[in-house]
């Protein structure tokens, strides 16, 4: 091939960590790649909460305008922050192997009690909302940021611990911080969670495209993964809504958990289902179940409140 695939990145740490995984897997297969860093605007605002800025998309605009300028040949996202449809003229082609899905407590008081009463940092309405339900003696703040700012403020007073994806605590080294784990099942992860997403222009050359997927698609990651988007993708379910899904092989069959809280944790419809058929099939499935069971009555009311 000869040329150096670019890689766009947001330029968090957390990014450029995740770009250079993906570069430094296309590297293990003879290709070369360096990384092309921009700051979006969802790093910008940082004063408002995200679930006010309204549109998704925040942190993956301003990638998908240098896909189509050809200024890079593929972005690298979080998959999480990959909103359930994507423009016409773009595509996910490759999900990365994922990270362990979980949620946890990090604080730098390791003897914390999730009994007392804690003032618990977060800016996303599904945590603040499994926190009313299942945590309602904590108090959660709102705290944005990437996760060096997050930490920074927890240091500086504004909360006890925070809430946040194991994914990106162990990518940043924040391991030893890791005060509790949660369960998946009933602190269920926010569809997408732990792995990562390469975007691409419908038109990248294909043997372009058939390289980066044959290093960096993980076929098992990536079923999962069209199962928890087709699932999200029918709820229409933003980063700004207490909707969750998580797919994961057990004993060689897929399993797909799905929910959708209220905002105050009081009421919530969640069910999961074997996948037989394609993901794609069951996640509507399961998304069909629940707005059966009246997932979208909390829906309708969610967004009457944001
Ligand atoms: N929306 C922020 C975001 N997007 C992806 C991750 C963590 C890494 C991952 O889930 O792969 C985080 C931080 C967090 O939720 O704690």
């Amino acid at each position: 091939m000869g040329n150096t695939i670019r890689i766009g990145t947001r330029r968090s740490q957390l990014a450029l960590w995740q770009a250079e995984h993906v570069a430094e897997l296309l590297r293990q297969k003879g290709l070369q790649a360096e990384l092309v860093a921009i700051e979006t605007k969802g790093d910008k605002i940082l004063d408002r909460s995200l679930s006010k800025i309204g549109s998704k998309g925040v942190f993956t605009e301003e990638l998908e305008a240098m896909l189509r300028s050809g200024e890079v040949h593929i972005a690298v996202h979080s998959a999480k922050d990959v909103p359930s449809a994507l423009p016409n003229d773009l595509e996910l082609i490759a999900f990365s192997e994922r990270e362990s899905a979980y949620d946890v407590l990090v604080s730098r008081n390791t003897t914390l009690s999730l009994q007392k009463p804690l003032r618990v940092g977060t800016s996303s309405t599904r945590r603040r909302a499994l926190i009313r339900r299942y945590y309602p003696h904590w108090e959660v703040v709102e705290v944005r940021g990437n996760l060096q700012t997050r930490l920074r403020k927890m240091d500086e007073g504004l909360c006890d611990a925070l809430l946040l994806a194991y994914a990106g605590v162990h990518r940043m080294g924040y391991d030893p911080f890791i005060v509790h784990r949660f369960d998946i099942e009933q602190f269920t992860p926010a569809v997408g969670q732990g792995s990562l997403a390469i975007e691409a222009h419908k038109e990248l050359a294909p043997a372009l495209r058939r390289a980066v997927v044959e290093a960096v698609n993980h076929p098992l990651t990536a079923a999962c993964l069209l199962a928890e988007r087709a699932f999200l993708a029918r709820l229409q379910g933003g980063c700004s809504v207490p909707v969750f899904g998580h797919a994961f092989y057990k004993d060689g069959q897929m399993k797909l958990l799905g929910g959708v809280m209220s905002l105050d944790g009081k009421q919530a419809i969640q069910d999961s289902i074997m996948v037989h058929e394609t993901p794609e099939a069951a996640g509507r499935q399961l998304a069909e179940r629940l707005l059966q069971a009246g997932a979208g009555d909390i829906l309708k009311e969610i967004k009457a409140q944001l």
